[in-house]
């Protein structure tokens, strides 16, 4: 490889490619700036979906998997897959967690689970539910409550009451002991801004079941007609399914980002277990599958070079541009810029904070000491999760401008950057009858390299998915790529860098 260019790494989080449509405002009527870097740079899509990331076979992408991709340089299998792989092996049952969580139950005491009744598995999935419930029953715990949380971002807007049945059947079928206790929207569940007093909330409802609204399913629907079901208050399905301080209860998310506050607030009165790594106020005892940080890709391979790259990201997304994009490390010593979450969230301001991230941006290709960063622009994905296309345009046009002060900072400092997405969104906002569409999509994402005079390319860019965009990265960087990851760069033909 050619020698070293200063690279910066631009993920528009949730821009997707489609046909041009109603619902997609990744297009070139609202980001005119992106599509003239398609057109002048080459543009290929990239797999950013199903087993492309380490999911299920068509399912869509996610944050989580995609900034994973991205940073490790290869596919790593999915926490919900790995986890229904062991439900299905039996290693889940052998676990010696079932044991523990026996042992420190009061006697009689129940086992309850609290968990998100999706059916896109980007924090949860109805299935694990089951399964967890079904092998609480098998190691010995005669009542099971479950807990459901209502979903309504990741999952179709509205299909609440759907997957409630289907997890009822399930359930029925499977586990006839079962019983559901609090059922509750995702808000309280979920939070990622550090509003702790919502998972507060939501432990309360659990100890005081009995005093909550019963639940009604003809209620949560005629709720759904006008407003997602993520922010539906907490009822109580059957009867006597309060949480006791003494009980068992498992939090069923695979994924860490979002369950930190509903699990500390469990761990505050009582004595929570979690599938995967959450919070470290759960000792590994009480945790079945824990996360394990992963060896090698791009940011490791980089730091042995003397290499770091500066991350930049709002805090709702600020784990990607870490946690997941270093193997689950928080850090690798590398400079981290975190912008503040916006007062009131997305959807009251669809530009978010992108002003403050150009300005961060730019202040490392102004400087001297750095050498590449790695920034994520959130609007595309926030935004997109509303399915409002009035308010997603808006979305569009702001990472398009933030573009292209971020191009213009780069040409003037000498920077390449590399730009893609981590996952579709935004391309898709209305499903087939019209309809606001906020969840995550199959699409493949766009790549492209900006070069640091502006010259056109003189190299290809190949096929790939997420997986080729870390040794890209180390080939601009001036790395080979070859000692960092299996997968081949998508530079084609290169005669020069920068
Ligand atoms: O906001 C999130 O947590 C999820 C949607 O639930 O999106 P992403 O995977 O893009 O972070
Ligand atoms: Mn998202």
């Amino acid at each position: 490889m050619t020698g070293r260019a200063k690279t910066g790494l631009i993920i528009l989080d949730g821009a997707g490619l489609a046909a041009p449509a109603r619902g997609n405002v990744v297009d070139r009527a609202c980001m005119p700036v992106l599509f003239d870097l398609f057109d002048r740079y080459g543009m290929v899509p990239l797999r950013a979906s199903g087993d492309a990331v380490g999911l299920f076979d068509g399912q869509a992408g996610n944050s989580e998997v995609g900034h994973l991709t991205l940073g490790m340089g290869r596919t790593v299998v999915s926490s919900l897959v790995a986890i229904d792989r062991a439900y299905r092996s039996g290693t889940w049952k052998k676990s010696a967690v079932w044991q523990t969580l026996r042992d420190e139950t009061a006697q009689n005491g129940r086992f309850h689970i609290l968990g998100l009744v999706s059916d896109a598995g980007v924090h949860g999935h109805w299935r694990t539910i089951v399964q967890g419930a079904e092998l609480a029953g098998r190691s010995g715990f005669s009542t099971v409550v479950v807990h459901p949380v209502l979903d309504g971002v990741d999952a179709m807007r509205g299909s609440g009451p759907a997957l409630l049945d289907t997890l009822r059947q399930a359930l029925a079928a499977r586990v006839p002991a079962a019983r559901i206790g609090v059922v509750i929207g995702r808000a309280w569940f979920a939070d990622r801004t550090g509003n702790r007093a919502l998972a507060r909330h939501l432990v309360d409802a659990l100890l005081s079941a009995d005093a909550l609204p019963r639940f009604d399913r003809r209620q949560l629907e005629e709720f759904c007609r006008d407003k997602s079901e993520r922010d539906f208050p907490a009822h109580r399905a059957d009867a006597d399914t309060r949480l006791t301080p003494g009980e068992a209860v498992l939090v069923t998310s695979h994924r860490a980002d979002r369950a930190v506050q509903t699990v500390e607030a469990l761990a505050a009165r009582c004595r929570p277990a979690t599938l995967t790594s959450i919070s470290e106020q759960v000792p590994a005892a009480r945790v079945f599958f824990p996360t394990r940080s992963l060896s090698g890709g791009l940011a490791q391979a980089l730091q042995a070079r003397g290499i770091a790259l500066t991350r930049i990201a709002e805090n709702c997304k600020f784990p990607h541009v870490t946690y997941f994009f270093n193997g689950f490390r928080q850090s690798l010593g590398e400079r981290q810029i975190s912008i503040p979450d916006t007062p009131g969230g997305p959807e009251t301001c669809p530009r978010m904070r992108v002003d403050e991230t150009v300005d961060a941006c730019r202040r490392v290709m102004t400087s001297s000491r750095e050498t590449g960063f790695v920034v994520n622009i959130p609007n595309l994905d926030q935004v997109g999760h509303s399915g409002d296309v009035g308010l997603c345009r808006l979305a569009a046009e702001a990472v398009d401008h933030a573009l292209s002060q971020i191009v213009a900072q780069a040409r003037e400092t000498g920077w390449t950057l590399a730009v893609t997405a981590d996952h579709g969104n935004a391309e898709r906002l209305l499903d087939d009858q019209g309809r606001g569409f906020g969840s995550h999509t199959a699409n493949p994402v766009p790549f492209t390299i900006v070069t640091a005079d502006g010259s056109r390319a003189d190299w290809a860019l190949g096929d790939g998915g997420l997986d080729n965009v870390a040794p890209t990265m180390a080939a601009l960087l001036g790395v080979d790529p070859a000692g960092i990851c299996d997968a081949p760069a998508l530079i084609c033909r290169q005669r020069s860098l920068a």
